[in-house]
């Protein structure tokens, strides 16, 4: 544990840690008032983390949880991924993503066609992971108790075709979302098979979260870069890195300021996982015209216009025809 650690740790201990419990005077029901020391910003006290995981989580942006996912229902939403790819149901919504390098070629409909499920919100299998009860457990320890899922993939990583196109880029989740604040959301990533440097883990910079949204745009990749793979045009390269590999069923939380992205897949399967962004329902949109998150927003409006058509759309939109409540009341979002 670092030194920082180990001061907070301190503080942690001499902090009344119980939950209030108080009288909200409207509707006289009894309320849990989730209590959240001064020193720890990134997590609430709800008995789910120990002192050192929420620790770790304070310091560090992230934080693995070991087989937190059934090997019954990886294989579940497995088979839900396959009859997609098949083609065998229509799903509304749903965006059914190729890689770059092979975006123009004929399609085949088999999973070695598509490098990412997108939205998945209206496919009741797959939707299933969002709502799992030891997944929402820990989402409730950094969104609160009112929990939207707000975005949703199956990244089906393919094997890189030599032009490394198959690399995510260094990012932050939140240059994507026009909703805040971002200490209340969080990402749930779940690996549905072993994940190793080798098939391109997910690489994160530990303590990135403590700083602000960077601007992004696209990297300058001479193989091409994904739709809509942004990068951080120059983050320190000079940060610690953690390569992050990951057995079936281990779970990844983290926060969307964290600077992290996937290598290359260097093997013959396809790498793959599972995810949700989840969001107090509590939080707000804000208008991210003339901010740096101008540039998505812009991009993300344009591809809902073809789809939909019209211009009446707003990024924000975008967003909350999306997002789904899962636990607790939908107070705003
Ligand atoms: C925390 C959040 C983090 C993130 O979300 S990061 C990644 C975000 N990614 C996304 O939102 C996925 C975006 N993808 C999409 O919307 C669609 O897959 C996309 C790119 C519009 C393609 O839509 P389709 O319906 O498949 O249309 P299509 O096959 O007719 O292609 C239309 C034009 O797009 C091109 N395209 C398809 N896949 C691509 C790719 N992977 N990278 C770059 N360009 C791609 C395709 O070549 C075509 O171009 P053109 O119009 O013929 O010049
Ligand atoms: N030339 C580059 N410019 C910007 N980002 C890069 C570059 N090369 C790799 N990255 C990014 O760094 C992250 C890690 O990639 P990668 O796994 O290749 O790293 P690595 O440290 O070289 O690991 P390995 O040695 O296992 O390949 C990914 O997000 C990837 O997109
Ligand atoms: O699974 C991966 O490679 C990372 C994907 C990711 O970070 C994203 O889509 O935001
Ligand atoms: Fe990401
Ligand atoms: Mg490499």
């Amino acid at each position: 544990m670092s030194r920082a650690a180990e001061r907070l740790k301190i503080v942690l201990n001499h902090l009344d840690r119980s939950p209030l419990c108080v009288r909200n005077s409207s509707t006289s029901t009894q309320q849990v008032v989730y209590s959240q020391p001064h020193a720890l910003r990134y997590t609430f006290d709800n008995d789910i983390l120990s002192t050192e995981q929420r620790l770790s989580y304070e310091e560090n942006g992230f934080l693995v949880i070991k087989g937190l996912v059934s090997e019954g229902d990886i294989n579940r939403f497995r088979v839900a991924f396959e009859r997609i790819c098949r083609g065998e149901v229509k799903i509304p919504g749903l965006i059914v993503m190729r890689d770059v390098s092979i975006a123009k070629s004929e399609f085949i409909p088999d999973q070695k066609a598509i490098s990412k499920l997108q939205d998945f919100q209206e496919e009741t299998e797959l939707f299933r992971y969002c709502a799992l009860p030891q997944i929402l457990k820990y989402v409730e320890c950094f969104t609160g108790p009112n929990i939207m899922a707000m975005h949703t993939m199956l990244i089906n990583k393919p094997p890189d075709t030599g032009k490394m196109t198959s690399r995510h880029p260094m990012h932050q989740d939140l240059h994507y979302f026009p909703f805040r604040p971002a200490d209340r959301i969080v990402c749930s990533w779940t690996a549905m098979e072993k994940i190793n440097r080798q098939n391109g883990c997910l690489v994160v910079l530990p303590g990135s979260h403590h700083g602000t949204l960077r601007e992004h745009d696209y990297p300058e990749w001479e193989g091409g870069v994904n739709k809509m793979y942004h990068g951080i045009r120059d983050y320190n390269t000079n940060h610690p890195r953690v390569h992050l590999e990951m057995e079936k069923g281990d779970t990844v939380f983290f926060h969307p300021l964290l600077i992290h992205g996937s290598g290359m897949n260097q093997t013959q399967g396809f790498r793959k996982a599972i995810s949700c962004h989840y969001a107090s329902a509590d939080c707000y949109y804000i208008d991210v015209s003339k901010t740096s998150q101008e540039n998505i927003a812009l991009e993300v409006k344009a591809i809902a216009e073809k789809k939909y058509g019209g211009g009446f759309i707003t990024f924000e939109d975008t967003w909350a025809i999306r997002g789904r409540l899962v636990q607790g009341e939908r107070t705003n979002m």
